[in-house]
């Protein structure tokens, strides 16, 4: 059944995760890896961050809603944004926020973003300010809020699991961190300079030093309330917040720990940016032979944790398969619904109800694509989300989730579906059905259909299945 698909005025139920707003704040410039381009630009194993990142929130947390903080100036960043379905909202100057973009309230933004689309807003010229932005751009639904950088862009999903897992057990703010394997020293600069510019000052306990990381999760109110105190700094003072677990430090507020994750290295150097691209060419050799990726070992509790990261999950070079169903009872005699399946339409057969044209074969087409490059189902990217595709047809959509598939960084092999029912009889369109559904998805699709030998609800006449499986990879 399609109910996912609304038409207009009709409200898709809500998804898990709904409630949750995750910022990605991905505005820096990245100085440090001393590339031409912004950091969020830079490729890691032939993948933007930001691609990377915003599909690990996706994995992490379908349907949550996500703002996606981008350099203003970069064309190609926003072109990314919006080929991952990002909506730019409105954005003004504000001079009191060190010349960085606040954003404008903008209705169709905040639908879009709903049900795992993404806002897109501009940064400003600190990360703080960046995420000041972010909260700005939420929509009204959400009120826990996780802050992530893009340049964390492999943090597995176990993390996110963790962060979100503590605030809904009452933390109004959570943060994942490892412990320290280094002996850390304080430094002041040195009485004689000229043996060296700096000296030690003092040597904290290292059994109480943590390496803190994002997502970073807050009760949304408790953040924004922080982050309009830190508005009026001016200075070092602002300058010396270097993450948003400091400003509810600052506002005494208690910042609960959970175990971080080595994946979720920030690619701050070149040398980062070697090891990311070394951990996801070792997760494809974890993947393949049913290995863990080795993730854990470092984590406050000591133990070893499944992560379930997109390096224990996704090998660059094998293919991923998918699948998806769609279920429509045929509409009552003469209700004047016409039959649309497999992107053709039927004269003189009996129309099949629902919202949308309920064309279940291209539907099931459609979850399968999703399936396979797990970027969530129809309801995250055709919900109440969309109200432009109210009313698209089955081959419509499927044009639709071919071009998502595509910009979540895959290629398609094909897709192979099955339908199941009395009517209408495939044999004679079969090759025209599969013609139309291959242009819908510029890749090869295949139609088969079959009877159920007069069993269950499609043998009797009240309604159709379709099966569809998928195959996607890597170009
Ligand atoms: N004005 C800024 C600065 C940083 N960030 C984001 O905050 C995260 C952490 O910042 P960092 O790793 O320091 O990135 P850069 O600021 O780009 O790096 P550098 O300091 O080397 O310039 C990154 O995802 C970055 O894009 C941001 O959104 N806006
Ligand atoms: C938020 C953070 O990633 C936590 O470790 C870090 O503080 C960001 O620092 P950056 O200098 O802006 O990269």
């Amino acid at each position: 059944m399609d109910s996912r698909i609304p038409s207009r005025g009709t409200s898709a139920p809500p998804e898990h995760g709904s409630r949750v707003a995750v910022i990605v704040v991905a505005a820096g410039s990245g100085t440090r890896l001393g590339r031409d381009l912004p950091k969020a630009l830079v490729p890691v194993a032939g993948e933007p961050m930001l691609v990377r990142a915003v599909r690990g929130v996706r994995r992490a947390l379908p349907g949550a809603e996500i703002v996606a903080v981008l350099p203003a100036e970069s064309e190609d960043l926003w072109r990314i944004g919006r080929e991952l379905g990002g909506r730019p909202v409105a954005t003004e100057p504000d001079a009191d926020d060190g010349g960085s973009a606040a954003a404008v309230r903008d209705t169709a933004g905040h639908e879009a973003a709903g049900t795992g689309g993404v806002v897109l807003v501009a940064g400003g010229a600190t990360r703080t300010a960046s995420v000041r932005a972010g909260l700005d751009a939420i929509g009204p639904a959400a009120d826990l809020v996780l802050v992530h950088d893009a340049a964390r862009c492999l943090a597995p999903a176990a993390v996110f699991d963790a962060v979100v897992g503590a605030l809904e057990s009452g933390a109004t703010a959570v943060i994942p961190a490892l412990p320290v394997v280094d002996t850390v020293k304080t430094a002041v600069p040195a009485e004689d300079p000229r043996i060296a510019p700096e000296q030690v000052y003092d040597t904290p306990a290292r059994s109480t030093l943590r390496a803190v990381q994002t997502p970073q999760g807050f009760v949304r109110s408790a953040l924004a309330a922080a982050h309009r105190q830190a508005e009026t700094w001016a200075g070092h003072r602002a300058e010396a917040v270097t993450d948003d677990a400091m400003l509810m430090e600052l506002a005494g507020i208690p910042v609960h720990l959970v175990p971080g994750s080595l994946e979720s290295l920030k690619i701050t150097t070149e040398q980062d940016l070697r090891i990311a691209e070394a951990a996801v060419a070792s997760a494809g050799e974890n993947a393949s032979t049913g290995e863990n990726a080795p993730t854990g070992e470092n984590a406050p509790t000591g133990e070893t944790e499944e992560t379930g990261g997109p390096m224990d999950r996704d090998h660059p070079s094998m293919p991923r398969i998918g699948t998806g169903i769609d279920v429509h009872r045929f509409a009552p005699e003469g209700s004047g619904r016409e039959l649309w399946l497999a992107g053709l339409h039927w004269p003189g057969e009996r129309g099949l109800e629902g919202h949308s044209d309920a064309d279940a074969v291209a539907h099931a087409a459609c979850d399968a694509l999703f399936s396979a490059a797990g970027i969530g189902d129809l309801g995250t990217h055709f919900g109440t989300s969309r109200p432009e595709l109210a009313g698209a047809s089955g081959a419509a959509l499927l044009t639709e989730a071919a071009r998502l598939v595509r910009a979540s960084g895959f290629e398609i092999g094909n897709v192979a579906v099955q339908f199941v029912g009395n009517r209408p009889r495939f044999g004679p369109r079969r090759e025209e059905a599969d013609r139309v559904l291959s242009e819908a998805a510029g890749a090869p699709v295949t139609v088969t259909a079959t009877t159920s030998d007069g069993l269950g609800f499609e043998g009797a006449g009240e309604g159709v299945t379709a099966y569809a499986n998928a195959l996607v990879y890597r170009p």
